[in-house]
């Protein structure tokens, strides 16, 4: 029997359109079951804090079509959810700040091999959740 070919996405998912559809949509496409690793409300610096508490996230995006498993990610170590997943295929959203031969390297030198893919981005009105935000915040103003 040919195994299963496990695929991770990860993400903040923190007010859903049809952006992370796509992306989970086009991460599913790779492999057999798609794994999901969703960001601590406290690991999310490189933008505002989420509005939507973490486990709400988590409870949204495990329940998209696409997605077979999800979990939230570590607080301190990411190393870590990737030893218990174990992905053939790590995916990296069109502006995840990762460097695709950085990850790579650091994966490697802690004995994980998986294939690193970046994926598209569908452009559409509000499909983005800081797009979103600022929308809802503009309305509250007029
Ligand atoms: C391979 C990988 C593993 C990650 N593991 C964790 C984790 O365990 N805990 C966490 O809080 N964030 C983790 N992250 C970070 C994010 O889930 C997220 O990709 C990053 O914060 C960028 O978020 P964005 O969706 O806002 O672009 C991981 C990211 C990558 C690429
Ligand atoms: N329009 C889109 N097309 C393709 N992928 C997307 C799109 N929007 C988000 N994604 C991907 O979904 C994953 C999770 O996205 P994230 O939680 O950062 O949402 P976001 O809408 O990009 O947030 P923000 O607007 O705050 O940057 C990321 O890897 C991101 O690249």
């Amino acid at each position: 029997m040919t195994p299963l070919t496990r695929v991770l996405a990860t993400g903040t998912f923190d007010i859903l359109h049809p952006g992370h559809l796509y992306f989970l949509e086009q991460a599913k496409m790779l492999g057999d079951e798609l794994y999901i690793i969703i960001s601590r409300d406290v690991n999310v610096n490189h933008k505002p804090t989420p509005i939507v508490p973490e486990e709400q996230r988590l409870k949204m995006v495990a329940a998209l079509k696409p997605v077979d498993f999800a979990m939230l990610g570590s607080l301190t170590d990411y190393f870590e959810p990737i030893a218990e997943i174990n992905p053939d295929v790590i995916v990296l959203g069109f502006d995840q700040n990762f460097q695709e031969n950085e990850l790579e390297n650091a994966l490697n030198q802690r004995g994980f091999f998986p294939k690193i893919v970046r994926l598209q981005k569908i452009e559409g009105e509000y499909y983005s959740s800081r797009a979103i935000a600022a929308e809802i915040a503009e309305r509250k103003n007029k």
